[in-house]
């Protein structure tokens, strides 16, 4: 009752969280037995990536550019000794910066790329005819393979431009607040000259060009979208637009990539407004916004094999065991314990061996007992002469930078739970970096009550969500088969190797595919402590080989 009470407090209170607001790492160890804090904040952190709709997975992001702004214009007078009147010297503002996009080898995710960018600002013209610089450009880094698309305005998530929130600024205001408010936002005025100006005919002119000039490139800005929106393949390295201001021929000296956001013009200085009826123009125009372009961006192939169970059945347990430790996925006894769909690769040698194969005697446990243990270890000083991964490498024989014959990639997914479709749990979304993986692997849990039902509830969640899905699964992982078959006992060895055939068997008759000749493989392994997992990489291999080659054939 006690337990339930203080569970209550925390959701209505915002204190007690505030209090509690710190890194996993820095938590006291209080915390850690605390275990309805535990289950809280886990359950609020799921719910948290849930709402987030799979926007910022490594596959797939949101993204929002505006390019740099235009410096503003200024507005001056030369001085000069013995000539009282100068004539106008204000300098233009300075261009702001583009934005492109490129694709480069160096990356293999999204993860890197931030979901709002801002170009570089042209800054303000000054006295004496000084121009102000051009903003310089920005370069999004993306990995090979990212499709870039341009979300129209009607979408939700499409970042407003900037007459729309001008536009929405405004809104409430009357007239003459609404004028004098957009006069702030686009004149510069020399000092004390603001109210006079705007009285002359002259400046009236002058904005009424200036309006006339604004709603040309609205028009053309909307016009762009909607007959060319940007969509752009990035599957090479090398793409990149030829630069209109270059003379013919020249490529740009710097690989920028290609355009998708360009600058806004800097503001005009009073030189310009300068003209017969006015011989001493008090007023310059600030810079344009720089273009606004909300762009969705998608990982063509994430990863070669998708990792597909229940939550808890060791699916990042088994990344860490295949890639020798490498992959740095969190392990932990409760559901949930990934949010986020992350890779690892897997090396194998010329002779079949795999990295995570040399360091077999590894045992793969939970996050926070491998961080006490490492401590501990730290703490005896055990480190100063351990060998370096390197050193163990060739302990063996292998230096796996010189060995390594193939290699591949494996995505560990958040769990996979019935009604994912309904939105339970982390729902589908991350699914979709599973949609273009080679192969799919399943990974249930032998050692629960009925494996089979798992492997059912798993493969219906992924025919709803996009139908002839399951037809890529290959291989079924009986993961945690050291904890059936007790301590040795025959009667237990005997019943445990009953369930597996149980298992085996209705892999055979529910999720065969035998028109195409395809069964799946079951394989009990242990991930924990590094059992059978040659086989596993072995055909893992196998079926990234025969996916890469029918791919290269078409
Ligand atoms: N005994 C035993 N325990 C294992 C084995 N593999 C994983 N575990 C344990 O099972 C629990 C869950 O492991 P995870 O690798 O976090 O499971 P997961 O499938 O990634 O779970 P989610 O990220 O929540 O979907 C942890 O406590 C692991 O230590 C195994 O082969 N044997
Ligand atoms: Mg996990």
């Amino acid at each position: 009752m006690l337990a339930r009470w203080t569970l209550q407090t925390r959701l209505i209170s915002p204190k007690p969280c505030a209090t509690i607001r710190f890194k996993s790492s820095a938590r006291p160890a209080s915390f850690e037995q605390d275990e309805d804090a535990v289950e809280y904040f886990r359950k609020r952190k799921t719910e948290w990536k849930r709402r987030q709709g799979g926007s910022y997975f490594l596959d797939h992001l949101i993204l929002t550019v505006r390019a740099g702004k235009g410096g503003n214009g200024c507005a001056a007078f030369h001085r000069e000794k013995f000539k009282p009147f100068g004539p106008p010297s204000g300098g233009n503002g300075g261009r702001g910066g583009d934005v492109y996009i490129r694709a480069t080898g160096e990356l293999t995710s999204l993860a890197s790329v931030p979901n709002r960018i801002r170009g570089e600002a042209g800054t303000n013209g000054q006295g004496t005819w000084q121009n102000g610089k051009n903003g310089g450009p920005t370069v999004i880094n993306v990995p090979i393979g990212t499709v870039v698309r341009e979300l129209p305005r009607e979408d939700p998530r499409s970042a407003p431009d900037e007459w729309m929130m001008e536009e929405e600024s405004l809104s409430g205001l009357d007239f003459y607040e609404k004028q004098e408010a957009m006069r702030e936002n686009r004149w510069v005025h020399y000092p004390r000259f603001g109210e006079a100006n705007v009285q002359r005919d002259s400046f009236k002119d002058a904005e009424a060009a200036l309006y006339k000039d604004e709603r040309e490139r609205r028009y053309e800005r909307r016009k762009r979208q909607i007959m060319h929106p940007v969509e752009i393949d990035l599957d090479r390295e090398d793409m990149q637009e030829d630069d209109t201001n270059s003379p013919l021929g020249q490529r740009r000296s710097d690989d920028l990539g290609v355009l998708i956001a360009t600058g806004g013009t800097g503001g005009l200085g009073n030189p310009h407004f300068l003209s017969d009826v006015n011989r001493s123009p008090k007023f310059a125009t600030k810079g344009h916004e720089g273009e606004t372009i909300t762009l969705s961006l998608e990982l063509k192939i994430l990863a070669d094999i998708g990792l597909v169970g229940f939550p808890n059945a060791g699916k990042s347990t088994l990344l860490r065991a295949i890639t020798g430790g490498r992959a740095k996925a969190e392990i932990a006894g409760y559901a949930f314990t990934t949010l986020n769909p992350s890779v690892g690769i897997v090396r194998v040698a010329e002779d079949g061996t795999f990295e995570g194969e040399l360091s077999s005697q590894t045992v793969h446990d939970e996050t926070i007992v491998e961080k006490a243990e490492e401590a501990e270890k730290m703490g005896r000083g055990d480190y100063a002469f351990a060998a370096t991964r390197n050193q163990a490498a060739s302990s063996t024989g292998h230096y796996f930078d010189l060995y390594e014959a193939f290699r591949f990639t494996v995505a560990d997914n958040p769990g996979l739970i019935e009604g994912a479709s309904d939105n339970i749990g982390l729902g589908h979304t991350f699914l979709r970096a599973m949609e273009r993986a080679l192969a799919l692997v399943y990974v249930v849990d032998l050692s629960g009550p009925a494996p089979w039902d798992e492997l059912q509830v798993l493969r219906e969640e992924l025919e709803t969500y996009q139908p002839g899905m399951s037809n890529k699964a290959r291989m079924v992982i009986a993961n945690k088969a050291d904890l059936i078959g007790g301590a040795g006992d025959p009667e237990d060895v005997r019943a445990a190797r009953e369930k597996l055939r149980k298992l085996e068997a209705y892999v055979r008759t529910e999720l065969a595919n035998p028109e195409e000749g395809q069964y799946l493989d079951v394989i009990p392994i242990s991930a924990k402590f590094s059992q059978n997992l040659p086989i596993v990489v072995s055909r893992m291999k196998t079926y990234v080989e025969q996916a890469r080659s029918q791919m290269d054939r078409k």
